[in-house]
């Protein structure tokens, strides 16, 4: 579902994950090029938004005066710079995707009128596969949100959660393909170790990943046990490298790691 193609969306930082939403939203046709007017630091990046054909702003208050809903997406220690440029320069709504900026301390400095949506996507939105949590001050109007919300869910899943599981939320989803990219590189590591060539073992792999991911999705309530079960046949190969997995405790690894991204979040927080 779509809402209308009003507002102009601001983009002050247009990094990975800037870019990330740019390109996912003109590509899934949420947005036109127009709609979307962008600034960043970096003269590399600008020159990539140029190259997209987005709109440009000579800097943070240029975004500010040119559209309705404000996207930061800059990294965590670089926000609050921001935020003081943009005391003069109000948006009406301010989208935040920074780890860890809570909706108090941006309404702190912007002060209580601004509406403000915290966002917490990952990368696959550039192709439109990705995953964002959401949530919103008190003061946001329905319609600032439904279309941002929209926008999300149009490149991928979308959920509302409560602020208060934003930190917790980035060990589901938002670090989580760097997990999946690692376990992946992992794999062909080891696959090229045992003379299997590389273009092919990737081929199949990544194909396994999608795959494995479709058919979970396809099947959303069924056990994920079971769809273990049903690739380990008895006495067979997948129960030795599964049996090893539990044996070496890789939940109790997964766990730590849980912990220590989600501790990180915690620490950004402000
Ligand atoms: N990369 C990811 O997968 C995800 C990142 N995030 C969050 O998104 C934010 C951005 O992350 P990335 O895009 O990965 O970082 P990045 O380092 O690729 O991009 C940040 C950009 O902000 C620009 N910048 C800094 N201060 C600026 C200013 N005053 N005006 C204009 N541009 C400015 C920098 O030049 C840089 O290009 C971070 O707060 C991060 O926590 C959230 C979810 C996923
Ligand atoms: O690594 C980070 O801090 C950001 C937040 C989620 C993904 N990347």
């Amino acid at each position: 579902m779509r809402t209308t193609k009003k507002y102009m969306l601001g983009f002050i930082g247009c990094g990975h994950m800037g870019m990330a939403i740019a390109r996912g939203a003109v590509a899934k046709e949420y947005l036109e090029r127009y709609q979307l007017v962008v600034y960043d630091h970096h003269d590399t990046n600008m020159k990539t938004a140029k190259g997209e054909r987005f709109g440009l702003a000579k800097d943070e208050a240029d975004v500010a005066e040119n559209a309705h809903i404000v996207l930061l997406a800059v990294n965590p220690t670089q926000a609050d710079a921001v935020l003081e440029k943009l005391k003069e320069h109000q948006p009406e709504c301010l989208l935040s995707i920074v780890t860890g900026l809570s909706i108090a301390h941006i309404q702190s400095i912007l002060g209580k009128d601004t509406q403000v949506i915290r966002a917490m996507p990952n990368t696959p939105l550039q192709i439109g596969e990705g995953s964002t949590a959401l949530c919103k001050s008190e003061n946001c109007k329905a319609d600032e949100y439904d279309f941002i919300f929209q926008m999300f869910a149009g490149m991928g899943v979308a959920r509302t959660i409560p602020e208060d599981q934003m930190n917790a939320i980035v060990a589901v989803h938002g670090s989580v393909p760097a997990y999946v990219y690692y376990f992946i590189e992992c794999i062909l590591k080891d696959a090229v170790s045992r003379g299997i060539d590389e273009e092919a073992a990737r081929a199949l792999l990544v194909q396994t990943v999608i795959g494995s991911g479709n058919l979970l999705k396809q099947n959303a309530g069924k056990p994920i046990e079971e769809f273990i079960n049903e690739v380990a046949s008895k006495g067979g190969t997948t129960i030795e490298a599964i049996n090893t997995f539990k044996e070496l405790n890789l939940a109790s690894i997964i766990h730590e790691a849980d912990e220590k991204c989600v501790k990180r979040a915690e620490e950004l927080s402000h």
